[in-house]
């Protein structure tokens, strides 16, 4: 294909969640591709129903289009997805890396927000050009001059020029392409160098196995290749190389500055990891890409089924999702509360969130999660260190010399009125915080906080104090030092793993006589009494008794009726199953569950 540099544009599209990317890379398609509205649904969305029918996940909603200038000129405009959630930051700096420009799209009528910040400036990190857009000016509450003010005032950027379109009337959306060919620099590269290509995402596919989309920096790539994967050292045949128009078409090559996909054969997507650099096998370039760094999971819990006999299906499922996304991470677990299960990683909460959704409805399987804990790095007396990934496998706190926390930068922008119970908020999680500007009428606070105490439902809480009127972002900042204990539930005096947390001392009091006191609620009355207790390090911190009570389910049958009996003594059976031994204590699972949730009241 290798189409003169000069032609070519590569773009990303920077925005907020809601802010219209969607709409407006439809209508840019729709105008490239001069189809009207019904073929493009026709087109678009019909072949990616199909592939979806197929079960092949439409990962890269990157697209090549071709646009005629007002110069005259014909222009290839590589459009790059690029992931809108901060727990992908590292694959939206790979997208981003595969463009030399971005467009900022803002909803005039919202202005800022908290993504539009944390992406605008990756984008910024990356050099890019920017143009910024004003979305939805069609709706009365749009205020494109005061948002361009806050562009220019919280960005820094020059919003003179800012264009003012409606993704959704398609006013202004020709400019949009003008502005792209016009104001973005095409890429460099050297066509005769030898070949250096990003590989910036990857997917699986049933029937063509792993599939990459690719950016080629220099020289060029071709099928019947032999390429080398730098970071992996993998080795592989390319069998196809092509473009998304949007559906997949062949190409020749793919020549520099053009962004594309390969087929090669590989048949595990552990192999393709995103940042990775690919060249050729006998003409190696020089050095890699810099900054590879495959994307490591920080949060992690435990996911059971809650019926034991989905244990095959559950593996089943996490296996096929494991294909299609290389950070997420699944091992065996066996807990004595809640049977067999696996521990998984993920890159943050909203991808936790995610594959749990999508196990729940794509897998049809009920689970039991628990809470989430994240990744604290133990160091021992001996003088190693341990990467903890599951509370129970603390070590005794003998052995322990100190333990460090992941902390975040978290920047929230909220409305004056919610201040207050914002900075309240951060501050009963251990927050410091560092700046407190604002943004017309909105406050912008940036705050230091523990990963761990953000990960229970500092969300929620965030949603609920300010009804949903703020926007959250955060950045991972590295290991600090922290108090932090285990806290142990027990039950009859047999520890109950699924409950055990790590917390900051300080907390650790509240939390375990509140847990004690949800569980003396949760756990049905036994023949005996029951203690519920909680510990850190073997001292009782809280305790509440479950008192005993008999247990005949038959009794309040008076006499006769048999079938009645008989059915309630099934229905006893049943509800068993669901049932967790604790030495001589039954529990049911839905006082794991609800146990688990407590941080959410
Ligand atoms: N009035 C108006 N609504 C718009 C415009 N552009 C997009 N919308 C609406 O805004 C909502 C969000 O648009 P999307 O294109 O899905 O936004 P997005 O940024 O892609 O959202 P995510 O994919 O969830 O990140 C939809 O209901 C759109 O119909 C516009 O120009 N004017």
């Amino acid at each position: 294909m290798t189409t003169d540099l000069r032609n070519i544009r590569n773009f990303a599209i920077v925005a907020h969640i809601d802010h219209g990317k969607s709409t407006l890379a439809d209508r840019l398609i729709q105008i490239c591709g001069g189809l009207t509205e019904r073929e493009m649904k026709e087109q678009v969305l019909d072949s990616m129903e199909l592939e979806r029918e197929r079960g092949i996940t439409i990962k890269a909603q990157t697209v090549r289009l071709t646009y005629q200038a007002q110069d005259g000129e014909t222009y290839i405009l590589n459009m790059i997805d690029t992931p809108g959630h901060v727990d992908f930051s590292y694959e939206v700096s790979r997208s981003l890396k595969a463009c030399e420009g971005s467009l900022l799209l803002v909803d005039a009528s919202q202005g800022v927000e908290a993504q539009t910040l944390a992406n605008v400036y990756l984008a910024l990190d990356h050099d890019h050009e920017i143009v910024p857009v004003l979305n939805k000016v069609d709706l009365p509450a749009a205020e494109p001059d005061r948002i361009k003010e806050q562009i220019e005032e919280v960005i820094g950027l020059d919003a003179t020029d800012a264009l003012e379109i409606s993704a959704k009337t398609g006013r202004g959306v020709s400019d949009v392409l003008e502005a792209i060919v016009q104001r973005l620099p095409p890429p460099k590269g050297d066509i005769k160098a030898p070949l250096k290509a990003l590989l910036v995402d990857s997917w699986y596919d049933p029937y063509l196995g792993v599939v990459t989309l690719v950016r080629v920096m220099e020289g060029t790539l071709k099928s019947g290749m032999k390429v080398r994967m730098l970071g992996t050292r993998a080795l592989h045949d390319v069998t196809q190389v092509g473009v998304f128009r949007p559906g997949k078409t062949k190409a020749d090559a793919l020549g520099p500055g053009e962004i594309g996909y390969v087929i090669s054969g590989i048949k595990d997507i552990a192999d393709a990891k995103v940042g990775d650099t690919i060249t050729e096998e006998k003409r190696p370039c020089e050095a890699p890409l810099e900054g590879f760094q495959p994307s490591v999971p920080v949060v992690f819990c435990g996911l059971f089924p809650s019926d034991t006999s989905q244990y095959e299906e559950l593996r089943d499922s996490l296996g096929k999702l494991a294909l299609n996304d290389s950070s997420f991470l699944f091992e065996p677990e066996v807990s004595p509360a809640l049977g067999f299960g696996f521990r998984c990683g993920f890159l943050g909460l909203l991808h936790l969130e995610i594959v749990q959704e999508r196990l729940e409805r794509e897998f049809g399987l009920d689970l039991i999660t628990t809470a989430p804990s994240v990744v604290y790095h133990v160091y021992t007396k001996n003088g190693g260190m341990k990467e903890l990934h599951n509370p129970t496998d603390m070590p005794e706190p003998t052995q322990i010399d100190h333990i460090e926390e992941p902390w975040i930068k978290a920047t929230i922008l909220v409305p004056d009125d919610f201040l207050g119970p914002i900075l309240k908020l951060c501050e009963e999680r251990r927050g410091e915080q560092i700046d407190l500007t604002y943004v017309g009428d909105r406050a912008m606070v940036i705050y230091r906080l523990p990963l761990n105490e953000v990960v229970f439902d500092f969300y929620d809480r965030l949603k609920s104090v300010t009804r949903g009127y703020a926007s959250f972002d955060y950045q991972l900042e590295g290991y600090r030092e922290g108090d932090l204990v285990k806290l142990t539930i027990m039950v009859n005096g047999e520890p109950v793993d699924a409950l055990a947390l790590v917390v900051h001392r300080s907390q650790a009091e509240v939390r375990g006589r509140a847990l004690c006191a949800k569980l003396k609620e949760l756990i049905p009355r036994q023949l005996f009494k029951v203690a519920v207790q909680a510990s850190i390090g073997g001292k009782v911190i809280a305790r509440e008794t479950v008192s005993a009570m008999r247990k005949d389910v038959t009794a309040k049958c008076y006499g006769g009726d048999a079938t009645r009996k008989r059915k309630l003594l099934e229905k006893q059976k049943e509800g068993k199953k669901r049932m967790r031994q604790f030495g001589n204590v039954e529990i049911p699972q839905s006082a794991f569950l609800a146990a688990l949730r407590m941080d959410e009241d």
